[in-house]
């Protein structure tokens, strides 16, 4: 292999036995326990798994708003040590967006305020990410006049408008309706054909997982592990046939087959007692 191909294979984002804690009233919480994967540039890479396995801690340490109590971060070569243009994320909560900016000037802030875009440019990108997440309509009007899923384009427009080496996305479509949900779905499917952004994306729904993304990350909480590392590329929003369920199945019984047995080996041992 020549040094030209070894350093296209090389990952964008490399995470390494990544310990993860909080130090809260005296305790400390560890919310994962060395977890490793790798993102290839143009991947839609997904961190699945149930409540509390550290999704969103793995989130805020690639944003470098969590520092590792044990392992590395790196992004195209450079360790993360604080946060950065690089690395954008869009959140689940419909107030990310600040109430008194149009929606032209939120998508306008963050280029202006880390100095990527003049402010001519700054409109210009404003008006071209709006139009592509049909939105142009709206840039004169204020958060608190759009719909949840209106507020979540708007913030899709602000983060791919930095043209960020990463998007991260926590649950960004939890809180929406299953009919916006799948329009949301669709939306970021149509994005990223076209651009091919590196997306790290959490979600609890293995559903979702699988439609959104190419690989995932299957993790198992308390402390958050990895329990194995899925390809899941062939499947887009029109799958629902039986392999897309034998795979929703596989993956169930991969995050959960373990603790179920667990819980019902435990059911019975207590049944034998009573
Ligand atoms: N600010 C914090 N202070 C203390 N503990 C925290 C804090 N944030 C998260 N934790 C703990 O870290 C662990 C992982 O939490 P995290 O939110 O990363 O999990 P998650 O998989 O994203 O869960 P969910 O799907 O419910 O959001 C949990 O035990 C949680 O209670």
């Amino acid at each position: 292999m020549n040094v030209q191909a070894l350093q296209v294979s090389q990952p964008l984002l490399r995470a390494r036995g990544l310990t993860l804690q909080y130090n809260a009233a005296g305790r400390t919480v560890r919310a994962t326990h060395r977890v490793s994967f790798d993102v290839h540039r143009a991947d839609r890479f997904v961190l699945l798994g149930p409540s509390g396995c550290g999704k969103s801690t793995l989130l805020k340490a690639v944003g470098g708003f969590v520092a590792p109590a044990e392992g590395s971060i790196s992004l195209d070569g450079k360790p993360v040590l604080g946060p950065g243009p690089d690395r954008i994320a869009v959140f689940q909560e419909f107030d990310q967006l600040p109430q008194w900016k149009t929606v032209e000037q939120n998508v306008m802030f963050p280029l202006l305020a880390s100095g990527r875009a003049s402010r001519a440019q700054a409109k210009a990108a404003a008006s071209y990410w709006l139009h592509k997440v049909g939105l142009a309509h709206c840039a004169d009007a204020y958060p608190h006049t759009l719909s949840g899923g209106m507020k979540q384009r708007v913030a899709i427009a602000r983060a791919l408008a930095m043209q960020p080496e990463v998007l991260l996305m926590d649950e960004p479509f939890a809180a929406l309706d299953a009919l916006t949900r799948r329009r949301m779905q669709e939306l970021l499917a149509a994005l990223w054909d076209e651009v091919r952004f590196t997306l790290l994306f959490v979600t609890h729904s293995i559903e979702e997982a699988l439609v959104v993304g190419n690989r995932v990350l299957l993790l198992s909480p308390h402390p958050g592990q990895v329990r194995a590392e899925i390809n899941s590329h062939q499947f887009d929003l029109d799958s629902a046939g039986a392999e897309f369920q034998a795979a929703v199945r596989r993956v169930h019984g991969l995050l959960f087959g373990a603790q179920e047995a667990h819980a019902a080996a435990h059911d019975a041992a207590i049944g034998g007692v009573r």
